[in-house]
């Protein structure tokens, strides 16, 4: 599903109103009537006509949605109390007509202004058994109003469900940033399509269910091809990986050839070049500086390792690049860069190979760096290479601060992709791939215990070897990223702490089957 930022939603909304003729207020009766139907299903257990409701509205059409869905909860018979923060003068049309049919009715509404009004509203939030946060949406600017922020301090120590309406007042609809405080919601339920602050940090932490609901908007507009957004989940997947077939080889399955390690870093090899084979390709050959063979050997059983002349102990370069050009010949993808070192000679063996190789590339780690010291090299790689740096590789390879690159994350990696026409896989607590064409995918799998040695190689070698098997063609790398993501969290359900790299390398399988599975 895409993801839109605040404007792209408000321009969606626009165009249903403007271009289509759909009424704002059917869109906001629309969005009540979903609210008020999710609320009464996260208090299913309480018979309807004990059902207690405190919603707590703003005056913009975020509030608006919170009239409608009153005005729907007391129909069907719940009790149901209403209290305002800000100035009703301020009122949007919408939300005014949704609050004069709730006067109309005679809802019990309290404007919050008074010490009484605050003692009223912390109590009802206390006996309430669904707090229904209306207060903020997309419409959220600058800094908390200090009523806006007292309120969310209330309902986050109350200990109480809370549904909140489009976004987690607080939460910004663009990044995910928190400045002061935000709502923790129990469930999140948002309209049209999900907000780039619902999936990022810290936003993502104070969602709880995701909830995904149209409205009525048309689906043409929720498709468009410039929002350039989407999050990596298993529908993604499903759609975006084919089945393997039933008459297949391990040569039809995928061939990576990997170069990687050196003295001291043996086993960022051996995790990558495993978990191409791990994730489903057919067959996986390592490069050995020849010192590092008996070594390599010894790790691996099926991948095969093939030892090369080298320039040091353990360290490969000039000596060696001819026999790896005309190995890779016989395989669908090279990967290079875990642990391989960061020699000038080895640097230049890498970049000299990355261009001259016309094969698809996957370039993690030391073969980033290696680019890091002559940045437009990368124009010239003749396929469109993957690049998976965290963000310290990436600041490196733009010469820029992280705090800058961290600042203007999205933008700057959407140029960098156009720039260097690569596609960047950075990695950080939430995993972005980026496309030339800039295009953002965002997963949504994936935990802090990843945060792991050698997690990096095994991501690598997972991206590798589906780009090798091509079930997934161009999605290959977001597809990577999910099934890594995926792996890591079935491993985390024995602990995500004291989780290690070899544990999300035996999950790459069982991530896969859950895919194919379901
Ligand atoms: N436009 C549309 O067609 C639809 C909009 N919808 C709802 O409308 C929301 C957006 O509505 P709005 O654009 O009116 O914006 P919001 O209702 O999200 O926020 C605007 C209100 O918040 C106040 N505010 C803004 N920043 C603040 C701050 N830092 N501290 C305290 N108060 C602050 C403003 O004074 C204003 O009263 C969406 O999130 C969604 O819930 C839905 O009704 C569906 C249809
Ligand atoms: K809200």
């Amino acid at each position: 599903m895409k993801i839109a930022s605040a404007e792209q939603m408000r321009q969606i909304d626009n165009e249903a109103i403007n271009q289509f003729g759909i009424l704002e207020i059917a869109l906001m009766e629309n969005a009540g009537h979903e609210i008020a139907k999710e609320a009464m299903n996260l208090c299913k257990d309480i018979a309807i006509a004990r059902q207690s409701y405190c919603i707590l509205a703003g005056c913009g059409n975020n509030g608006g949605d919170g009239f409608v869905a009153a005005r729907h909860l007391m129909n069907n018979g719940a009790k149901v109390k209403i209290f305002i923060l800000g100035n009703t003068e301020h009122f949007t049309p919408s939300a005014k007509i949704n609050y004069n049919v709730l006067v109309n009715m005679k809802a019990e509404i309290y404007h919050i202004v008074s010490e009484r009004d605050w003692n009223r509203l912390q109590i009802s939030i206390t006996f309430s058994d669904c707090i229904i946060d209306a207060l903020l949406g997309t419409g959220i600017h600058g800094q908390l109003r200090e009523n806006i922020k007292k309120c969310i301090q209330i309902v986050n120590t109350s200990n109480r469900p809370v549904l909140s309406i489009d976004m987690p007042s607080g939460v910004n609809a663009n990044t995910g940033v928190v400045e002061s405080d935000a709502i923790f919601a129990t469930t999140t339920i948002t309209f049209g399509l999900p907000k780039i602050g619902l999936i990022m940090y810290p936003g993502c932490k104070h969602t709880g269910n995701i909830i995904v609901k149209t409205i009525g908007i048309p689906n043409d507009l929720l498709t468009k091809e410039d929002i350039k957004q989407e999050a990596i989940d298993e529908a993604f997947v499903k759609a975006h990986l084919a089945s393997r077939a039933d008459d297949v080889y391990k040569g039809s399955c995928g061939k990576v050839l990997t170069l990687a390690g050196s003295t001291g870093y043996t086993g960022a090899a051996c995790l990558s070049s495993q978990a191409v084979l791990k994730i489903g390709a057919g067959i996986s050959t390592l490069i050995s500086a020849e010192s590092l063979y008996d070594i390599l050997s010894m790790k691996n059983t099926e991948v095969m390792v093939k030892p090369l002349p080298e320039i040091l102990p353990g360290v490969l370069g000039d000596s060696a690049m001819e026999n790896i050009k005309d190995i890779a010949k016989d395989f669908d993808v090279v990967l290079m860069g875990p642990g391989l070192g960061r020699n000038d000679e080895t640097c230049q063996m890498v970049r000299k190979l990355a261009i001259d190789l016309d094969k698809p590339l996957v370039l993690d780690a030391d073969a980033i760096f290696a680019f890091s010291q002559a940045p437009d090299e990368l124009k010239k790689i003749k396929q469109v290479p993957i690049l998976t740096p965290h963000l310290g590789e990436m600041a490196n390879l733009l010469h820029i601060t992280i705090s800058d690159l961290k600042d203007n994350l999205w933008e700057i990696a959407r140029k960098a992709a156009e720039y260097f026409n690569a596609i960047f896989v950075l990695k950080s607590e939430k995993t972005l791939v980026v496309y030339p064409d800039g295009n953002i995918f965002v997963t949504t799998v994936g935990n802090a215990g990843m945060a792991t040695a050698g997690s990096g190689d095994v991501l690598a070698g997972t991206i590798a070897g589906i780009v090798a098997e091509k079930l997934a063609g161009k999605m290959s790398a977001p597809v990577g990223v999910y099934l890594h993501g995926l792996a890591g969290d079935l491993a985390g359900e024995n602990g995500q702490a004291g989780l290690i790299a070899g544990d999300i390398l035996l999950n790459l399988s069982k991530a896969r089957k859950q895919i194919d599975n379901k």
